[in-house]
């Protein structure tokens, strides 16, 4: 099985090092703008993409995927919302399994009926435990996947939570608290999850300024997502990139 992206996740957490994934949307992409946005993610060095949405009208990740490996070598990964999703193009999927919901289909149906596509691919599977939180109001990935988010106020079910799908054998955690959240992913919340496993953490949902992000890293977040922060205001790549350097060189000197 291939482990190209985990293994990047685990030296990344041994290193102490940070990581920054934008998030693209398939149905946002803007083709004409496209290859600049790439540039300008290998010129700051982001480290992945994620490829994805809750809902997908527009059935465009393979041209996307397409255009990433032309014009980079950062690697394309799938964020999916459900089966319907799965682009054999990619480099690999965040096999969810939405550990926050009391869902079946979303812990273990959706996975029955992409186990032998998945199987069959090329795909890095990384097994991931997604937990939904609280963040101000309704998101789309929470009407969408019917669940309850995790109270924002919880650190404590967030550690209980990624501790059982650290038990249960999957090897990277995601805390999300929905695209264009209003409100982030608690740092209290992210430190409890830091304490609570030896998994990987991403943190995303709401991260729309340097000042969000400095909160996530700081507080143990490995790896954060940013879509609609720069979806509205492009020079925030950038200032993103910036900030997460700035990170791993404090920690390599
Ligand atoms: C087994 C397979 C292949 C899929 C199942 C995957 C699972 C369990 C998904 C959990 C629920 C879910 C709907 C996740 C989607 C997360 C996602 C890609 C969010 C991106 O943001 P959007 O929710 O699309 O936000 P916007 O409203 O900003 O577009
Ligand atoms: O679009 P934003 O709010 O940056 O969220 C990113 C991602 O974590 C959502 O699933
Ligand atoms: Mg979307």
């Amino acid at each position: 099985m291939r482990s190209r992206i985990r293994t990047i996740l685990q030296d990344n957490l041994q290193e102490r090092r940070k990581a920054f994934a934008v998030l693209l949307d398939p149905d946002k992409v803007e083709f004409s703008s496209f290859p600049f946005l790439l540039a300008e993610s290998v010129r700051h060095g982001v480290d992945f993409f994620f490829v994805g949405g809750s809902l997908i009208t527009r059935y465009a990740a393979d041209d996307i995927i397409k255009a990433i490996h032309e014009h980079t070598s950062i690697p394309a990964i799938l964020f999916p919302g459900n089966s319907l999703h799965i682009e054999p193009s990619a480099d690999a999927i965040l096999l969810l399994s939405l550990i926050s919901g009391r869902n079946p289909e979303l812990l273990i149906g959706q996975h029955v009926v992409a186990a032998p596509l998945l199987k069959r691919s090329q795909l890095e599977i990384v097994p991931t435990g997604y937990m939904l939180v609280e963040s101000g109001r309704a998101t789309t990935v929470s009407y969408i996947s019917n669940t309850t988010p995790i109270p924002h106020d919880k650190p404590s079910v967030a550690a209980c939570t990624a501790m059982a799908g650290e038990l249960l054998g999957l090897q990277v955690m995601y805390l999300d608290a929905g695209s264009g959240a209003q409100k982030p992913v608690s740092p209290e919340m992210i430190a409890a999850v830091r304490k609570a496993v030896d998994t990987p953490i991403i943190v995303g949902g709401g991260i729309n300024s340097p000042f969000k992000a400095q909160a996530a890293l700081e507080a143990g977040a490995d790896v954060i997502v940013v879509g609609n922060g720069i979806e509205q205001n492009p020079d925030l790549l950038p200032e993103i990139a910036q900030l997460v350097r700035a990170f791993n060189d404090k920690v390599t000197v």
